[in-house]
């Protein structure tokens, strides 16, 4: 409210050269306690009141006489703009019953008197009065009004409601109708009471208590604390959500930001911070187009399609990255970005370790070996010529003592020859050492094969360790997987073949040694030799006497007899008594191609033994890739295949025939399969084979 709105208007002004009657008359017919007085311009130079009426009186003057000298020239003025405030302060300092108004110039414009500073005030009152009854009805917590005595004047709405009151409160004592509720010190000291936890018919609420004025009562806004805690709990629960997002953005290798609906980043990890050479805090808020080249990001925010796993080239460097909009009740809210392999060499570290691991453990887990009966060449089933001739063979290689060289296809039983040679050999009565070369981790190869001196270097076994060499002395050693051996190892194992002769590392002295060395492997070492990975001076050198294996879909005639032995080892293992398998069997098992040869049947028939009920292992017993074949001798083309699903389909058949071959062992299902352990996981992945 300002001054021209309280003011009281159209008021006629004096002038000097009105006389004192037309004063008295103008006062009297206005009913005005003072009028303004005005030059010829206008301007305020006075203000004529009831009290110079009454002073020209007393001192006889006559009516007729001019106004001037009978009149104030200090006036009270105030300005035409000037605010209610500014209006109560000023009338409140003075004791002048009237002011004048007056525009910039010093014009008056009227006069402004008790009686409008009250009307004013009336009007102001009112106007505050209504806001504060406004508040006071909508507002959610609950408002309790007590007087000085702490008797309850009023409780509004929302308080009724908290409160479950039925009955109404007002006039009661607060002590009374709330028990325990004290407002006597906030009264009396004037206090404030801030977060007051109490109950208040029944309810727990958590109160603000005010004084009001001097002595005048209290207030208080209270709200229940049932609502609070919720809030409190959500709010809880929302911190924790946040942190828990922010620890596991944290673990991730990848750079991962998220960022609002205008493209501004809300949330970055720690990677995506050394990704972009930047701190959070210069990152946070930051327009993400600012922060990365080419980002697709603000594309993600407007169309509202993922996109993953694609090629960008970030600083002259491919990334992978993906991007996926944040949707919150069908509107995009904001976007997540990630970049992946941001730490490829790291990721690949860990691979390599892990591949690391993996061959010290199975490399340890031969050494722990096992105490069977050693294997002659009456323990090789056979009734195909052709394997029969070879074992004859290499019954009588076996009595010399050249290197000999086992091939063939994994699972032909070349470990089985070469231990049967040993037995049959001179060396018999020596030990038989066999060495997975492509099992023993790099980093042991030498102090493995040639052992090491006492003191050869921290952490060395004291007093030394004899290597596989020395152990087999006077015995044979049977090099496993030999295309697989190192070229660095392979010119050391050549000097040892042509001399017999080695040093232990760290020591300078050579050791002799007179042993039998065997060598096998399924790979196509001429190949090798042609691919320059391995030696063709070692290829020669162990190739003095050299046996093929045959697989065993080239003699489907040892089959059969291989199957009654490995039952009768079963049976007895497992205490039962299958004699046979059926008619159907048969077939199927002459006429599957196995891949994994004798070792692949073997684990067939110990699978199906396990599965038989009966007396002759039946089609169900036999593993799933198997019972197909009954029913599609050739491979099945479906209508609906095309050259993928095929390749998948076959694909899938492979692994899971692997898996049974090698009882699930992975690094040795890779080998079979001549790929990459990674690439074997990333297989049974996708297809969905469980593997243990
Ligand atoms: N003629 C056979 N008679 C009896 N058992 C056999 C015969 N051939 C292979 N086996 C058995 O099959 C399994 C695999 O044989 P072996 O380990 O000797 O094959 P391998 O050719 O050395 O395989 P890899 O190249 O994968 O090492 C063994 O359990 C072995 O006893």
């Amino acid at each position: 409210m300002l001054m021209r709105d309280m003011m009281t208007r159209d008021v006629p002004s004096l002038h000097l050269k009105d006389s004192l009657r037309q004063g008295v008359e103008l006062l009297r017919w206005t009913k005005l306690d003072a009028l303004p007085v005005v030059d010829e311009a206008g301007l305020l130079i006075g203000i004529f009141t009831k009290a110079n009426v009454l002073d020209a009186f007393l001192a006889g003057v006559d009516t007729s006489e001019l106004i001037e000298g009978h009149f104030n020239t200090q006036v009270v003025t105030v300005g035409v703009d000037a605010p209610y405030q500014e209006v109560e302060q000023r009338a409140k300092q003075t004791l002048v019953g009237t002011g004048v108004v007056v525009d910039k110039e010093g014009k008056a414009l009227g006069i402004f008197t008790k009686v409008d500073m009250i009307l004013a005030l009336f009007k102001e009152a009112e106007k505050l009065a209504t806001q504060l009854n406004t508040v006071y009805q909508a507002m959610p917590n609950g408002i309790i009004v007590v007087d000085r005595h702490n008797c309850i004047q009023q409780i509004n709405p929302s308080g009724e409601k908290i409160l479950k009151l039925k009955e109404p409160i007002q006039g009661l004592k607060l002590s009374n109708a709330f028990p325990g509720l004290d407002l006597r010190d906030v009264i009396i000291k004037s206090q404030h009471l801030v977060g007051v936890q109490t109950e208040m018919n029944q309810v727990k609420v958590l109160c603000n208590i005010s004084p009001i004025g001097e002595l005048a009562g209290a207030v208080i806004v209270f709200q229940a604390l049932t609502d609070f805690d919720q809030v409190a709990l959500e709010l809880d629960a929302t911190k924790r959500l946040y942190e828990t997002l922010l620890t596991v953005t944290n673990i991730a290798y990848e750079a991962i930001f998220v960022v609002d609906d205008q493209g501004k980043i809300t949330l970055v990890n720690e990677a995506a911070c050394q990704f972009f050479g930047k701190r959070e805090k210069e990152l946070l808020q930051q327009p993400i187009e600012q922060v990365m080249e080419n980002t697709r990001l603000m594309r993600t925010l407007k169309t509202g399609m993922a996109e993953t796993n694609e090629i960008q080239v970030i600083n002259g460097r491919p990334y992978i990255v993906s991007r996926m909009p944040i949707v919150r009740q069908g509107k995009i809210i904001g976007a997540v970005g990630k970049i992946i392999f941001q730490k490829l060499e790291e990721v690949k570290d860990v691979a390599q370790r892990l591949a690391q691991m993996d061959q010290e453990l199975n490399f340890y887990k031969e050494r722990v070996g096992s105490t069977r009966l050693p294997v002659t060449f009456n323990q090789i089933v056979t009734v195909s010529q052709d394997l029969r001739r070879l074992k004859n063979e290499a019954e009588i290689a076996a009595r010399g003592n050249s290197t000999i060289l086992l091939t063939g296809e994994s699972g032909t039983g070349k470990e089985l020859f070469a231990e049967a040679i040993h037995q049959a050999s001179p060396y018999r009565n020596g030990p038989y050492v066999k060495v997975n070369c492509a099992a023993v981790p790099e980093n042991l190869l030498e102090s493995e094969f040639f052992g090491y001196a006492n003191g050869a270097f921290t952490g060395a076994q004291k007093g030394g360790k004899l290597g596989k060499f020395a152990t087999a002395n006077g015995g044979t050693l049977f090099l496993d997987e030999i295309g697989d051996m190192s070229l660095n190892l392979q010119s050391k194992l050549l000097r040892v073949l042509e001399d017999r002769c080695f040093e232990p590392v760290g020591s300078n002295e050579a050791v002799k040694v007179d042993i039998r060395i065997i060598t096998a492997t399924n790979k196509e070492l001429q190949q090798k030799v042609a691919s320059g990975e391995f030696r063709s001076d070692l290829y020669y050198r162990l190739n003095v006497i050299s046996f093929r294996l045959i697989p065993i879909r080239d003699r489907p005639e040892d089959i059969i007899p291989l199957v009654h032995v490995f039952l009768e080892k079963l049976n007895q293992d497992f205490g039962k008594q299958i004699s046979g398998v059926t008619p159907e069997v048969q077939k199927i098992l002459v006429n599957h191609r196995w891949p994994g040869n004798v070792r692949e049947l073997k684990n067939v028939i110990e699978r199906a033994v396990n599965f038989a009920s009966g007396e002759l292992l039946e089609l169900t017993d036999l593993p799933f890739y198997l019972r197909e074949e009954k029913q599609e001798d050739a491979f099945p083309l479906k209508k609906e295949w095309n050259l993928e699903s095929v390749h998948e389909h076959l694909d899938k058949e492979t692994l899971e025939q692997a898996l049974l071959i090698m009882k699930g062992n992975k690094s040795e299902v890779a080998r079979l399969l001549g790929i990459s352990r990674s690439w074997l996981y990333e297989k049974l992945r996708r297809y969905d084979i469980s593997h243990r």
